[in-house]
Order: C-alpha cells, then structure tokens, then sequence
C-alpha cells in the first residue's frame, strides 16, 4: 500500500474539485486514508481534513469558489463542512500541538494515518499501514478507548465493514473495559448497531460483541441462541425480497425484532432506550406481539380474522414475515397471506370502501357516532365474504344491520 493508491483513489472521485486550492498544511486524516488505501469507495463520499489553522476560512473559500454549502459543526473547535452534490468536505482544527498528537488521539492505528496533499507525504507514526496490510484493528492505547467508549463498539463495527480482524490485546482491552459502553449516548450507540446490522458480516461481528459483553447494557434481553437466529433472520429476508416483501429498514427492524425481549412492553422500552424513532419502536414491539400468534396459527382462519389481522399488522407485515419464516412457520401457511399482502387488488389485505361514512350519514340520516365507523368495518367485512359489492348493497346492507340492532 503507498501513495500511488491514494493518489489514484483521489483522482478517481467524481468530485468537482482541484485539491491543489488546499493550503500546503491540509492532511486529508482518519476514514478517508483508510478508504483511499483499501480503495474501498463509499457514496456519498466523505473526506476529513485537519489544517493547524483557519479552518473555517479554508472551507469558506472553497464553499464561496464553488457556490455550495457551507456549515459550521462545531465553531471552539473550529469544525466546518463544505457540502458538494456528491459529498463533504470536512475540516478540524488539529487537536494538540502537532498533526502527530492529533493522530494519537484517535481510536484505532488504520484510522490514524495521515496524507498531506501538496507534498503527497503519508504519515502514518502508529505503523496504521501494516495494520492495513493484516487487515487488523489495533487500538492506539487502552486510554484513548475510554476516552470515547463508542470505540469499544466502533472496534466491531468497523471489522464488519472492512472485513478486518481486532488484533487480541486490542479485543483484550475492549472486553475489560465492556461496561464503559453505558457511558455513551444510545443515539451514537444505535448509530454502531445499525451498521452493524445492516453489514454483511455484521453477524459475526454480533457475536463477537455479544460474546464480549458489549451488548447487555443495551439489549438486556440478548442470548446466544437469539444471536444464533441472526442467520436465519438474514436468510429469510433472502426469501422475503425475492417474493417481493421488502421495506425501509428491514434488515435493522427484523434483527432488533429478533434481539429484543420476547415481551412486547419490555421490547418497546429497549428500542425506547436506544432512541429509535416512534415508528420503529412500533414497529419492533408490534412485531414481537404478532410472532406467537403466527407461531400458532392454523390456516383455518375466517376472513373476518383476516381482515382484522391485516388491519393491525399492515405496515410491519414484510419484518414479520422473516421474523415468522426465521423460526420456522412454513411458507405454506405463510403463502396465502403474502400473496394477499402482495396483490393491491386484494380486498382482504387491502379493503376499499364501497361507501364512505358521509354517504351513511346523508343517505341513510344518521347522526356522526362511532356506529358509522362499525356500520363500515361491517360492510367491508361483507364485501370481502361477497356478501356485498355495489354501494346501494352496501346501504342495505348498513339499514339491515341498524334494523337487527334495534
Ligand atoms: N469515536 C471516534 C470516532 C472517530 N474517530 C476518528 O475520526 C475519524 C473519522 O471518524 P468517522 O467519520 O466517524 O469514522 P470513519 O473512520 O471515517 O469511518 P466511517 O465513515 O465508516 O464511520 C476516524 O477515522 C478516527 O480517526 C475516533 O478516533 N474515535
């Protein structure tokens, strides 16, 4: 590995940009080495700079040369950001007296290199390269990872991307210091998970932590068989995507769903925890409720416990199904109901209204009341037991209901 690589990989970016308007003091630092040296290529891009000084001018300039955006992310520390279409530009004052301390203060030796642009020198004072070169993370001291305990995770998360090993002393050293990882923010924490699971060897890596002792803290409810079923969760969301059933964030909402406590109030309050959003703590916890009943249930079910069924699990129905296909309900059972899900035309999966509640109001002269709302769960029910299936059937329809009712 050597400049050559980092200059191919920089010359390669679709990015706009002549590096040479760089002050002769800017290293490109951290991630972006790392990446150039791999040659390992992430959209959008992100490249970190640190300069000993100006660092907000520097990234004013070349925001104002070039018309784009321009934030400043930290004003004390003198952190700001030039936003291109096709990335960022990032530029940190140095940390401590000399670009060497500031390296040292990072997490681990392959993300402590630096490559200073005008003179194409790589720095790289904690032999990061090598470390490259074995594929290995190695902490840069014990110290600096209970500076920030998210390296601890970070450590994990990162040998899942790069496909990296953690040297032993490194992994030594995380697994004593395992219970700083409460210390930190969840929203950084969830931030760790979610690479993870959503990283092709991030199973591994999950046992990996979990062996370790980095996840109890924050998935109280983890065992080792839960972990064991993370393969299977990735199989079934395999399956789910060639049938079709696909949804944002299926692979974190499923892998949460398998981790989590089997209790769905407990569940919510650990998803809670690591601040997912409303919709995802939901979506977890509804699906932990729905996975027994599926679990248990027959093919035999009405039409009317359909409809209701669908109702209620709509909009997780894809997680739940490789939940479901993941402990082992079999796909004949499971067929029928995602053929239904998957079919827009389905009115058992998808009811359309033949009349709204106005309709009943004006012509049926009824009052507004929470009846309106059954008098329409009613009608549908019997459209899809074709019962029903024009508007005046369904007004009838509603009058016979109100006539046995009364
Ligand atoms: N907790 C952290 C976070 C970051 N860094 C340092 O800051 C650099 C940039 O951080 P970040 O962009 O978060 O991570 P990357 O290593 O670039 O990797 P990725 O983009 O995959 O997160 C890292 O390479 C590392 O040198 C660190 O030492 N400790």
């Amino acid at each position: 590995m050597s400049v050559e690589q980092i200059k191919l990989y920089l010359s390669s970016l679709d990015f706009p940009w002549d590096m040479n308007q760089l002050p002769t003091s800017a290293y490109l630092v951290g991630g972006s080495v790392r990446d150039a040296l791999l040659q390992r290529y992430k959209t959008p891009l992100d490249l970190d700079f640190v300069l000993p000084e100006n660092t907000i001018s520097t990234a004013k300039d070349i925001a104002n040369f070039y018309g784009v955006g321009f934030v400043i992310l930290d004003k004390e520390r003198e952190i700001a950001r030039v936003v291109f279409p096709q990335g960022t530009l990032d530029f940190a004052r140095q940390e401590g007296d000399s670009l060497v301390t500031d390296l040292k203060r990072r997490d681990f030796t392959i993300n402590a290199i630096a490559y200073n642009v005008s003179s194409q020198q790589l720095i790289d004072p904690f032999d990061g390269v090598a470390d490259l070169e074995q594929r290995v993370l190695r902490m840069i001291s014990p110290t600096n990872l209970e500076d920030d305990p998210l390296r601890l995770l970070r450590a994990y998360r990162q040998a899942a991307q790069l496909d990296f090993n953690i040297e032993s002393n490194t992994r030594k050293a995380i697994c004593d210091r395992a219970n700083l990882l409460s210390t930190i923010a969840p929203e950084r924490v969830q931030a760790e998970l979610n690479y993870i699971f959503t990283t092709s060897q991030g199973n591994k890596w999950l046992a990996a932590a979990q062996e370790d002792g980095l996840l109890q803290f924050w998935l109280p409810n983890i065992d080792t068989d839960k972990i064991k079923q993370l393969d299977r969760v990735e199989n079934a969301i395999e399956v789910c995507s060639n049938l079709g059933l696909n949804q944002p964030e299926l692979s974190i909402l499923s892998k949460l769903a398998t981790l989590v406590s089997t209790d769905e109030v407990a569940a919510e309050a650990e998803v809670a925890r690591l601040k997912y959003s409303r919709s995802e703590i939901k979506a977890v916890a509804k699906t932990v409720k729905h996975l027994p009943c599926l679990q248990i249930m027959t093919n035999q079910i009405s039409l009317r416990e359909q409809y209701f069924w669908f109702l209620d699990v709509k909009d997780i129905f894809p997680i739940l199904m490789v939940r479901a296909i993941a402990t082992g309900v079999s796909l004949d059972l499971l067929n029928p109901l995602i053929e239904r899900y998957l079919n827009p035309e389905d009115l058992v999966a998808h009811p359309q209204s033949l009349v709204t509640g106005n309709d009943l109001i004006g012509k049926l002269n009824l009052k507004p009341s929470p009846m309106i709302g059954t008098l329409l769960t009613e009608i549908q029910i019997a459209q899809i037991e074709s019962k029903i299936s024009t508007p005046q059937e369904a007004l009838d329809f509603a009058l016979f209901l109100l006539h046995i009712n009364t």
